[in-house]
């Protein structure tokens, strides 16, 4: 039999990518909602609770009622939004961290899906402050480019309909310091105070670049950009999803679209004797959200985690 799997938020920015990613598949069965259903609760609580797996593509509170609407004990969740990031007693879904984190995903029935921002921070600050690099007191600070399509389908109307002068350039929001992303960089990279974070839109439509800035002389130990690039190397050598660019990068510039269209997220080591940044290049709507979504279903399910996406 196969595993029957329903998008909830089926017709917004994430879920119409995870439908892109799945349609095709013949290893599962994708169940349907029909149009003037989808927000109906009766008919979403029985697609909830009919299907094996689901993806919910809401907002956060739509995602919390959808959570509280399941009572068939084997439907699993995979939750895209910001509810369940920083819940105990769900599987934080980045499975390169570590092999805890992919065992628990595998296994879970409960799984959130990281966010976009900090899919770019977590993938550069989890492994430097796991093999002693980066103290777990460090003062970090972070900016975060993003495309449009991050901000959903309110956001993607505003740039793409009649829009005034300030949106042609880059946006710089999060100004109260206070990012839904904060608490789960936070917590899952068991740091002991927040970043200071900033994100920028920018006018197009896909793609992202997180750069966190290092002063070496602050570093626990491998005090020098080479040996940040080392340990990221070292520690993401088998994954199909990470990859390190060599050290200082291929281009002279980094485009925040590099990866659009694509799962995979590239992390970039620049830097000198004094100083480093590591930039992760990636999709927002890749490994920043739907990718990254069809991979864990994939682990959930027992498929290979590369089936169907874009490496
Ligand atoms: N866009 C991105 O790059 C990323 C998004 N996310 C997260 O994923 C989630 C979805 O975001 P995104 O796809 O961008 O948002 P969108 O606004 O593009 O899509 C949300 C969808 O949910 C539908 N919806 C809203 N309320 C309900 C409800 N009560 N019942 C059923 N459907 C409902 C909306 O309907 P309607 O079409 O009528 O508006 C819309 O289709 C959010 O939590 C977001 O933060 C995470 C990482 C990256
Ligand atoms: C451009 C823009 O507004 N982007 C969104 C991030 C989208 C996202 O990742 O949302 P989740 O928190 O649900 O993952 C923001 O910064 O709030």
């Amino acid at each position: 039999m196969k595993p029957k799997v329903y998008i909830d938020g089926k017709e917004g920015t994430t879920g119409l990518q995870i439908y892109d990613r799945l349609a095709a598949r013949a290893d599962i069965e994708l169940l349907l909602i029909d149009e003037d259903k989808r927000k109906d609760p009766a008919e979403r609580k029985k697609f909830l609770n009919e299907a094996d797996l689901v993806f919910l593509c809401l907002p956060d509170d739509a995602a919390r009622e959808a959570v509280s609407m399941v009572e068939n004990p084997a439907t699993r969740i995979i939750d895209a939004s910001t509810a369940h990031r920083t819940a105990q007693d769900w599987a934080y879904g980045f499975p390169e961290l570590s092999q805890l984190h992919r065992a628990l995903i595998c296994k879970s029935k409960r799984v959130s899906n990281p966010g976009c921002h900090a899919t770019g921070f977590i993938s550069s600050v989890y492994p430097l402050s796991a093999m002693g690099v980066l103290p777990k007191d460090y003062p970090l600070t972070c900016f975060s480019l993003t495309g449009y399509s991050g901000g959903g389908k309110k956001m993607i109307a505003e740039y793409e309909g009649e829009k005034g002068g300030a949106l042609y350039s880059p946006r710089i929001y999060g100004l109260n310091l206070r990012h839904k992303h904060l608490p789960e960089m936070q917590l899952r990279c068991g740091l002991t105070r927040p970043p200071v974070f900033s994100p920028v839109v920018d006018d197009y439509y896909k793609g992202m670049a997180t750069t966190i800035s290092l002063h070496n002389d602050l570093l626990s130990c491998g005090k020098s950009a080479k040996a940040v690039w080392e340990t990221l190397a070292d520690y993401y050598r088998d994954q199909a999803f990470i990859h390190v660019a060599p050290l200082g990068g291929e281009t002279p510039m980094l485009a925040a679209n590099t990866l659009a269209g694509r799962d995979t997220l590239t992390l970039v080591v620049c830097g000198n004797e004094t100083h480093t940044t590591v930039t992760a290049l990636f999709d927002n709507l890749g490994k920043g959200a739907s990718g990254a979504a069809v991979q864990n279903m994939n682990l959930m399910l027992g498929f290979p985690e590369t089936t169907g996406l874009n490496l």
